[in-house]
C-alpha cells in the first residue's frame, strides 16, 4: 500500500456513520441476541444474505435493544477510495468512543498516513486503552471491491484490540479468508436461513401492520411462499386491504408478481454478464443443483467454476443442507427466473428439461427425472422413468406425480400394459374418480384378451379385482368389496407387488365399515405386516392409520394415539414426511387432539396437513379446514370460524367426497349454525342432508351422519323427531362397541332431555357419557354443548352420585366450559336448582337475592328475559299463559326492587356471569 491518506478538509455525511432509523412496525428479534452478545471469543460476526432479508435492520435493532456501543459505517461504491474509507472509518470510531480516536483523526487531517494499514495501526493503538465492548459495523460491505480494503480488514481482524468486535453486513461473502476463519472457529455467521421470518415472527409483524385479521393458515402459507423474506412480507402487508386481498396476493406469488419482478430486475438485471444470464436462465428449471448438474444443463465442462461464479454474485441462492454442495433458488427468485425463461426464445426449454431428466436419471433421482420428463412433454422419457420407477412412485403414494406422467402417455400405450393400467386406475381411484377406474380396466381387458394366455389373463384379472374391490368400498358396497378382495388376495401379484396388500386392506376396511371391529383390527395388522414385507410405505402408513381409526371407533383414543406415534416414527425412519398420506396421519392426530381439547396441537396438525397437501390443491383441504373451524369455534373466534365454514361449504358443493369427510364437515357446520342461531341454514341443510338409517349405522361415519340429523332437529326444537333417532344410534353403537360414538350419542341425548326439562333421564345419560369418557378421554364433544354443560354438570354433581374419575372429569369440564368463549356475547344458560344454589351461596351476590329468594319459576323467567324473549315467547317456552308470566314478573320485580326490564337483564347478567365465568 503506497497511497498517501491525507483527505484534507473532507465534508462528512453524518448519516453514513449513524445507525439507520428503525422502520415502522419494527419487530424485535430476540433470537439474535446471543449472536451479538457472545462475540468475545470470535470477534467477527458475518451477516450475509441476499438483499432485503433484514440484515441491517436486525443488527441495528439488536444493538439498540441490548444497549451495545457501536460505530456504524454504511458503505457505498465511492468508499472503495482508500482515503474516503479511512476517513469515514476513523470518524465513525471516534464518534462512538466520544473522541477516543482523536490522535489518529488529527494525524489524518494534518500529516496523513502512508497507507491504510498505517492508519489502522494508529487506530488500533489508540483503541487499545478503550475498555468497554465496542462494535464496528460495516454495512453493505458487498459494495467494496478494492483489494486493499479487503487486505486492511484481514489486518484489522488479526490485530483487533480486546474491546473491539467487527460486524460485517453484506450480500456476498467477502474475500477476507472466510473459509479459514470458519474452519478455525473464529467467526459466527448469520445467513438468510437465520434471518428468514418464522411463522410466529411473521404473524407478530403482520398483526402490527394489518388492520384486518389473517388466519394462521394464510400466514403460514405466505411464509412458505416467500420463505420468510421480510421484503416480500412488507410488500404483501402494504398491498392488501382485506384478508381476501392478502390470500389472493399469496396465491399469485406462485405465478409471479410484477412488483417483485421489478425488484429483481433492478437488483440483477443490469449487472449480469451474458454468461451469468444464461446460467440463471438454464438452471432456473432445476429445483436444486450441484456442480455436476449445472454442467449438464449448461452443456459446459467446468460446472464447479460456473457454480462458484454464480454463488459469488450474492443472489437468492441457498445451500440445501449443511454439506453446501447442493443449492437451490429462493422460491420467488425461481419464479422470476422461470418467468424470464418463458420470455425468451434464446433457450430451448424442452431440450433443457430433457437434459435435466437424463442427468437426474443418471443420479438415480427418479422423482426429479420424472418431473423434467413431464415438463419436456417427452413420452419416451416418461415411459422410461415409469418402467424403472413407476411402482416405487406408487408404493410411496406419489399419486399426483404418477398422474402427470400417465397423462402424457397415449391411451393405447397404457391399455396394452397391465402395470401401467393398474397404476393409472389406482391413481384415478386415489383421486376419487371412480368412473375412470372401470374405464381403464375394461379398456385393458378388451385389448389384452387376444394377446395374453389364459393363465396370464387370470393373473391380470386378480390384480384388477383388488382395485375394483377398493372402488366398491368407496361406493359403500361392502359386500361386493369383500367378495372382490377375497378373490384378489388368492392371486399372486405379477404386475404390482402391492395388489395383495391392497386386497388385504380392503377386507379390513369392509369389516370396519360393517362394525366388525375386532376382526377389522386383525386384518389391518396383517395388512401392515404384508406391506412392511414389500416395503410398501404408502400401504404401511395406510394400515396404521386404519388401525388408529378402528381404535378411535372402539373408544380407545390413547391406543389410537400410540398407533399414530408408530406411524410417525415409520415415516421419519423412511423419510416419508413429504408424502400426501402423511396428511391423513396428521388429520387423525388433529381429531384426537381436538377431542382432548389440546387446541393448539389440533391446529398445528391441521396446518401441517395443509402444508403437505399444498401441491395437490385446495380441494383436499376439507378435512383440515373442518378441524380449523372446530378449533376457531372452541376459541370463540367467530369470524375466522365463519370463513372456514364458508370455504367448506363451497368445497362440498363443488366436489364429490366420501361420506366420512362429508359427515365430519357437516357436524362442524351444524355446530357453527347452532352457535350463531342460523336456523334457516339448518333448515336448508335438512332438506339436502345425506340419507340416514340409524339402525344400519354400523360405523363412525354413518353414526356421525345420523347424529348430525338429530342435532339439526334439536337445533330446530324438534325434540320428538330427534329422540328416536339418537336412541337407535345408541343401541347400534352399544351393540357393536362403537364407544366413541356411544359417548357422543349419550352427550347428545343428555342435552335433548335437559332441554325438555327432563332432568332425571338427562343426568342418567350424562353419567353414562362421563363413564365412557374414562376411556375415550372425551372433552371436546362435551364442550361443544356450550355453557349449558355447566348447569347440567353442576346438577349432576349436586345429586352426589358421581365419584372418582367421573367426578374429577365433571369438575374439569365445568372449569373448561367456564373458560370457553361463546360466539354470542349474550349469556345463554338455563337454570337448575343446583345452579341457583350455587349463585345464592356466593358471597358477592346482591343482598336482596338472599333476603327475598326467588322461586324456581322466577329464576327461569329472569334468565329468559335476559336471553331477550318477550313475555309471549316466555309463555310459549314455559307452556303457560301470558298472564301467568306477567304475574311472575311482577313478583320478581317487587322482590328485587326492579322497575324496568333493563334492570332485570342487568341483574341476570351479573348473576349468570358468576356461574359461567365470563
Ligand atoms: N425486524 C423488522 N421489523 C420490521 N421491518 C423489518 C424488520 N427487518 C427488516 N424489516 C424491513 O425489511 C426491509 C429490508 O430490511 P433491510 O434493509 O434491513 O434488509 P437488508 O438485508 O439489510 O437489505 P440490503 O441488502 O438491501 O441492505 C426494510 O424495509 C426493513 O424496514
Amino acid at each position: 500500500m503506497t497511497t498517501t491518506l491525507k483527505p484534507g478538509p473532507l465534508t462528512f455525511i453524518s448519516a453514513k456513520i449513524t445507525a439507520p432509523e428503525a422502520p415502522p412496525a419494527l419487530l424485535p428479534r430476540e433470537r439474535f441476541t446471543d449472536g451479538l452478545q457472545d462475540l468475545d471469543a470470535v470477534k467477527l460476526l458475518l451477516v450475509h444474505a441476499p438483499a432485503g432479508y433484514g440484515k441491517t435492520t436486525t443488527v441495528a435493532e439488536r444493538l439498540d435493544a441490548l444497549n451495545l456501543a457501536a460505530a456504524w459505517y454504511r458503505l457505498e461504491a465511492s468508499d472503495n477510495q482508500l482515503s474516503q474509507f479511512g476517513g469515514y472509518l476513523v470518524h465513525s470510531l471516534d464518534r462512538a468512543t466520544a473522541g477516543g480516536c482523536a490522535a489518529t483523526l488529527n494525524t489524518l487531517q494534518t500529516a496523513g498516513f502512508d497507507s491504510l494499514e498505517a492508519l489502522l495501526t494508529s487506530l488500533l493503538a489508540e483503541l487499545e486503552s478503550w475498555d468497554s465492548p465496542l462494535m464496528l459495523v460495516l454495512d453493505d460491505y458487498h459494495l467494496i471491491d478494492n483489494p486493499d480494503i479487503h487486505g486492511a480488514l484481514r489486518f484489522l481482524l488479526r490485530h483487533l484490540p480486546a474491546s473491539l468486535r467487527l460486524v460485517l453486513v453484506t450480500r456476498t461473502l467477502p474475500p477476507i479468508g472466510v473459509a479459514q476463519l470458519r474452519m478455525q472457529g473464529r467467526m459466527t455467521e448469520i445467513t438468510s436461513r437465520d434471518l428468514a421470518f418464522a411463522a410466529d415472527e411473521a404473524q407478530a409483524y403482520l398483526e402490527r401492520r394489518l388492520p384486518f385479521e389473517v388466519s394462521r393458515e394464510s400466514i403460514e402459507r405466505a411464509v412458505r411462499r416467500v420463505e420468510g423474506w421480510i421484503s416480500a412480507l412488507q410488500l404483501l402487508s402494504a398491498s392488501a386491504a382485506t384478508s381476501t386481498d392478502f390470500n389472493e396476493f399469496v396465491d399469485q406469488l406462485e405465478v409471479g408478481n410484477q412488483h417483485i419482478f421489478d425488484y429483481f430486475d433492478e437488483l440483477v438485471g443490469q449487472t449480469l454478464t451474458d454468461q451469468q444470464r444464461r446460467f440463471l436462465l438454464r438452471t432456473s428449471i432445476l429445483d436444486r443443483f450441484n456442480a455436476g448438474l449445472v454442467m449438464r444443463v449448461m452443456d459446459d465442462t467446468d460446472g464447479q467454476a460456473l457454480l462458484s461464479s454464480l454463488l459469488s454474485m450474492g443472489l437468492f441462492i441457498a445451500p440445501v443442507d449443511a454439506s453446501a454442495l447442493w443449492f437451490r433458488y429462493q422460491p420467488l427468485f425461481s419464479v422470476y427466473l422461470r418467468h424470464l425463461l418463458t420470455c425468451t426464445t434464446e433457450e430451448n426449454r424442452r431440450e433443457l428439461h430433457q437434459r435435466a431428466a437424463d442427468a437426474w436419471l443418471e443420479l438415480d433421482h427418479a422423482e426429479e427425472a420424472a418431473r423434467h420428463a413431464v415438463a419436456a412433454d417427452d413420452p419416451d422419457r416418461i415411459n422410461q422413468v415409469l418402467r424403472l420407477h413407476g411402482r416405487k412412485f406408487f408404493t410411496e403414494g406419489q399419486f399426483s406425480l404418477l398422474q402427470r406422467c400417465l397423462d402424457a402417455l397415449a391411451q393405447d400405450q397404457i391399455a396394452e400394459d397391465p402395470t401401467l393400467t393398474l397404476l393409472r386406475a389406482w391413481v384415478a381411484q386415489g383421486q376419487y374418480r371412480f368412473d375412470e377406474v372401470e374405464n381403464w380396466l375394461s379398456a385393458a381387458e378388451t385389448r389384452l384378451q387376444a394377446s395374453l394366455s389364459e393363465d396370464t389373463q387370470k393373473a391380470v384379472h386378480g390384480e384388477f379385482s383388488a382395485i375394483r374391490a377398493q372402488v366398491a368400498m368407496n361406493y359403500g358396497d361392502g359386500d361386493r368389496a369383500l367378495a372382490l378382495a377375497r378373490e384378489a388376495i388368492e392371486q399372486e401379484a405379477r404386475y404390482l407387488p402391492t395388489s395383495r396388500v391392497a386386497a388385504a386392506s380392503v377386507i379390513g376396511e369392509a369389516l370396519f365399515v360393517r362394525g366388525e371391529l375386532e376382526e377389522a383390527m386383525a386384518r389391518m395388522q396383517d395388512t401392515e405386516h404384508l406391506a412392511r414385507a414389500h416395503q410398501a410405505h404408502q400401504n404401511v402408513l395406510w394400515a396404521l392409520c386404519q388401525q388408529s381409526e378402528i381404535s378411535v371407533a372402539m373408544g380407545l383414543l390413547q391406543k389410537a394415539y400410540n398407533v399414530q406415534e408408530r406411524a410417525f416414527q415409520y415415516a421419519e425412519e423412511n423419510q416419508l414426511n413429504h408424502l400426501p398420506i402423511l396428511e391423513f396421519l396428521f388429520r387423525i392426530r388433529s381429531q384426537i387432539m381436538w377431542e382432548w381439547h389440546h387446541l393448539e396441537s389440533a391446529e398445528r396438525c391441521a396446518l401441517q396437513g395443509i402444508e403437505i397437501l399444498e401441491a395437490q390443491g385446495e380441494r383436499w383441504y376439507v378435512q383440515s379446514y373442518t378441524t380449523l373451524a372446530k378449533v376457531a369455534q372452541a376459541r370463540g373466534r367467530q369470524s375466522l370460524c365463519a370463513d372456514y365454514i364458508g370455504k367448506i361449504q363451497k368445497m362440498l358443493a363443488a366436489g364429490d367426497y366420501h361420506l366420512d369427510w362429508v359427515a365430519n364437515a357437516h357436524a362442524t357446520m351444524l355446530s357453527y349454525w347452532d352457535a350463531v342461531r342460523d336456523q334457516e341454514a339448518i333448515q336448508r341443510w335438512l332438506t339436502v342432508a345425506p340419507e340416514c338409517d340409524p339402525d344400519a349405522a354400523t360405523n363412525h361415519f354413518y353414526q356421525c351422519n345420523g347424529r348430525n340429523r338429530a342435532r339439526a332437529l334439536m337445533s330446530l326444537g324438534r325434540w320428538a323427531d330427534a329422540q328416536p333417532l339418537l336412541e337407535s344410534l345408541v343401541r347400534v353403537a352399544r351393540q357393536l362397541g362403537l364407544n366413541t360414538d356411544l359417548n357422543r350419542n349419550h352427550i347428545s341425548l343428555a342435552y335433548l332431555y335437559w332441554q325438555q326439562e327432563q332432568r332425571e333421564p338427562a343426568l342418567a345419560q350424562l353419567t353414562q357419557a362421563l363413564e365412557l369418557a374414562s376411556t375415550t378421554g372425551a372433552v371436546g364433544s362435551f364442550l361443544r354443548l356450550g355453557k349449558v354443560l355447566i348447569v347440567m354438570l353442576k346438577a349432576l354433581i349436586n345429586e352426589g352420585t358421581l365419584a372418582g374419575m367421573e367426578l374429577q372429569r365433571a369438575e374439569r369440564l365445568i372449569q373448561l366450559a367456564q373458560q370457553q368463549r361463546d360466539f354470542s356475547r349474550a349469556i345463554r344458560i338455563s337454570l337448575d336448582e343446583a345452579i341457583i344454589q350455587d349463585i345464592i351461596d356466593r358471597p358477592d351476590v346482591p343482598e336482596l337475592i338472599r333476603t327475598s329468594p326467588l322461586t324456581r319459576r322466577e329464576w327461569q323467567i329472569l334468565s329468559l328475559i335476559h336471553a331477550g324473549l318477550s313475555n309471549d315467547q316466555i309463555a310459549e317456552h314455559l307452556k303457560v299463559a301470558s298472564t301467568t308470566v306477567k304475574t311472575h314478573i311482577r313478583s320478581l320485580y317487587q322482590k328485587q326492587n326492579i322497575s324496568h326490564r333493563s334492570e332485570a337483564i342487568e341483574l341476570a347478567k351479573d348473576l349468570l356471569s358468576k356461574i359461567q365465568g365470563e
